[in-house]
């Protein structure tokens, strides 16, 4: 891992919280669902792949939705969502392992774990589909993501440059994320998936995380290749309480329909 002086104080505070969390005591065992039949599936029926992100707040955002995750959950999955990611870190996200486990319950697209998972008690916190790993944050990332797959998760790697992404390779990750938000200043630039994913083989799922927010940016980053695009803001819409969940999300879910490219231009 490296060090943590070049995080921005409020990442560094959330990895604090993260080493005094305990795990699991039993080794989850999860038979999960497919993500890559859900991308195709959305694919199939002319729907960008977009997962979307049950996300309260961040250190980023301008406010905190309250309303029900499980209604969320499904108001995405209206809006035409391929998979869900729910955000389980309490302290700086406002989330929990139980919101996802009822999320996961209601739905029936695939759930992704989003946490600061650093360990393998770590992991046996919450039964889901897909178990994020970030690279920067973990010490043996081969060992985190053969560790995931014995339990049943996919794991989603997540880079942020291409040493990184060199990194996950290795580790033998089969779906990764390029965060194009920076953790030493938690600023977001497109550019970064645009630069890191030329770089990624055609046999891995590459998703674009991060800083999406409208339809021409969903079509940017499909054109620099991404299968699909995790997004927590633009849908959650944090500022405006009452934002319509379900529409932000098929904003995005149909970037690629004649109507989207022809009437909206931003
Ligand atoms: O809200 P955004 O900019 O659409 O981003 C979603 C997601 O990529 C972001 O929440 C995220 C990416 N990697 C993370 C790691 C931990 C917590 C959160 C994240």
């Amino acid at each position: 891992m490296n060090s943590d002086t070049e995080l921005a104080p409020a990442v560094r505070s959330i990895l604090e919280a993260a080493r005094e969390r305990s795990g699991g005591d039993a080794v989850i065992d999860v038979d999960a669902r497919s993500l890559s039949d859900a991308l195709a599936d959305a694919e199939a029926e002319g729907r960008v792949p977009v997962i979307a992100e049950v996300k309260p707040t961040s250190p980023t955002a301008e406010g905190t939705r309250d309303d029900d995750p499980v209604e969320l959950a499904r108001a995405m999955v209206d809006g035409g969502a391929a998979a869900i990611s729910v955000l389980t870190e309490p302290t700086h996200f406002g989330g929990s392992p139980d919101a996802l486990t009822r999320i996961r319950e209601a739905v029936d697209v695939p759930v992704l774990r989003k946490d600061f998972v650093l360990d393998e008690p770590g992991m046996d916190v919450v039964a889901a589909d897909l178990l994020l790993v970030i690279v920067r944050f973990v010490d043996d990332l081969e060992a985190l993501v053969a560790a995931a797959r014995e339990r049943g998760f996919q794991p989603l790697v997540e880079v942020h440059d291409r040493a990184e992404l060199e990194a996950a390779l290795a580790a033998g990750a089969e779906i990764i994320g390029v965060n194009n938000r920076d953790l030493a200043r938690l600023e977001v630039d497109l550019e970064t998936f645009e630069s890191v994913a030329p770089h990624a083989p055609a046999d891995v799922t590459l998703i674009a995380e991060s800083g999406v927010s409208s339809p021409a940016d969903v079509r940017r980053m499909r054109k620099a290749g991404a299968d699909a695009l995790l997004v927590g803001s633009a849908v959650m819409d944090h500022g405006a309480g009452d934002s319509d969940v379900t529409e932000n999300t098929r904003r995005l879910t149909r970037a690629e329909s004649a109507e989207s490219t022809t009437e909206e231009t931003t």
